[in-house]
């Protein structure tokens, strides 16, 4: 097993050594993205000293502000993925449509999207953010023209590699290349990242959840089940106390459940009818699926595993309920049983009155 001080570059040859599916320079294209990663990470770490905090004045293609640092991290994924010549094109949140590696550069067999900077809202408060990244393979008939955004649109279960940067109190890549998912933690005096966490498993059983509970009286009937089951503690029907985490960044709350289990929801929800969920499929909910599934947990919209979603757009939303595998088993039975109506009094439209906090 590799641990210890191997680096991610060595950990990625030696992954295309024994995957011969991993065509062309593979584990080059990785380390094009590592690159991106560190230089994300120094610009992060440097905040208000080199004036990246704020605003960028800015909207992006889904109406939300741009922070700066949402722009700068765009950018350095760009800059370090469109010369290597392992790429046909890339897709980013950030950006409204794909950037076909340009005719006179090399072009490559992948595709790379990703979400540059994940938990923005956190940045002027100088708490975890993170990057997200995926790899697919180009279709066929993309490797000779220019892709179009239709060649991106392949379920997460094809995904070819997976994986997120923190930056935290240590800045961390982890990742998946469809060999279970390991941990790599920035060693800033030698500028590289070392294998720290190998072969991470996600505990299939949990005591803690996290969901923006705000947003309560907007949820299905069988995510308000589950939560309020987990607020009755040992009294209700779970028989044990819960305890409840948000952080307001998706890597952070996935890096906590690889670390110590859990479960995270950002379920659908009827405050704006026009999406169903917060969460980006390509961006967000397929390579943290892939990183979750290969730990072990399972990701879920609560009808359907994520990794089978049939993406239909670029920037399309989806619910995630991801984690521990016993308790997002059990939210998708709660999914079953309101579809049959086997879950009264949940399914009841009384129900609806009822909030966190008090049910009156
Ligand atoms: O503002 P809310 O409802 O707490 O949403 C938090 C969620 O939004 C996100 O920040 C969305 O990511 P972006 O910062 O990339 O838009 C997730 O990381 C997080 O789970
Ligand atoms: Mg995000
Ligand atoms: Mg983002």
């Amino acid at each position: 097993m590799l641990c210890g001080r191997t680096n991610v570059n060595k950990f990625l040859i030696e992954e295309q050594r024994r995957n011969p599916s991993l065509v062309g320079d593979f584990s080059m294209l990785m380390s094009d993205i590592v690159r991106s990663c560190k230089a994300i990470a120094q610009g992060v770490s440097r905040g208000s000293l080199a004036d990246l905090l704020g605003d960028a004045g800015s909207e992006n293609v889904q109406g939300e502000g741009q922070k700066k640092l949402d722009v700068l991290a765009n950018q350095a994924f760009l800059r370090h993925c469109e010369w290597g010549g392992h790429l046909a094109a890339m897709a980013s949140e950030e950006m409204e449509d794909i950037f076909p590696i340009p005719s006179e550069n090399p072009r490559g067999r992948y595709l790379l999207v990703f979400d540059p900077l994940d938990g923005s809202s956190n940045i002027d408060v100088n708490l975890s953010v993170g990057s997200i990244f995926s790899v697919l393979r180009c279709p066929e008939n993309c490797s000779g023209g220019a892709p179009t955004a239709v060649d991106f649109l392949q379920p997460g279960a094809q995904q070819v590699a997976a994986g997120y940067a923190l930056y935290g109190p240590s800045t961390m890549l982890v990742l998946s290349v469809g060999n279970g998912t390991h941990g790599f933690t920035l060693d800033r005096n030698i500028g590289e990242f070392l294998l720290t966490h190998p072969n991470l498993v996600i505990a299939p059983e949990t005591r803690e959840f996290a969901i923006n509970a705000s947003n309560e009286r907007f949820w299905e009937p069988p995510v308000q089940r589950y939560v309020s089951e987990c607020l009755a503690g040992q009294s209700g029907v779970r028989g044990k106390d819960f305890n409840m985490r948000w952080v307001a960044s998706m890597v952070a709350e996935v890096h906590r459940i690889l670390m110590r289990g859990g479960v995270f929801m950002y379920p659908r929800d009827s405050k704006d009818l026009s999406r169903p969920g917060r969460l980006r499929l390509m961006y967000e909910a397929n390579p943290m699926a892939m990183i979750v599934a290969q730990a072990g947990g399972l990701a879920s919209t609560g009808s359907q595993r994520i990794l089978d979603v049939q993406p239909t757009s670029l920037h399309e939303r989806v619910p995630v309920i991801l984690g521990s595998r016993d308790e997002v088993e059990r939210i998708e039975r709660y999914h079953r049983e309101h579809e049959t109506g086997e879950d009264q009094p949940f399914s009841s439209p009384l129900f609806s009155t009822r909030t966190l906090f008090r049910d009156d």
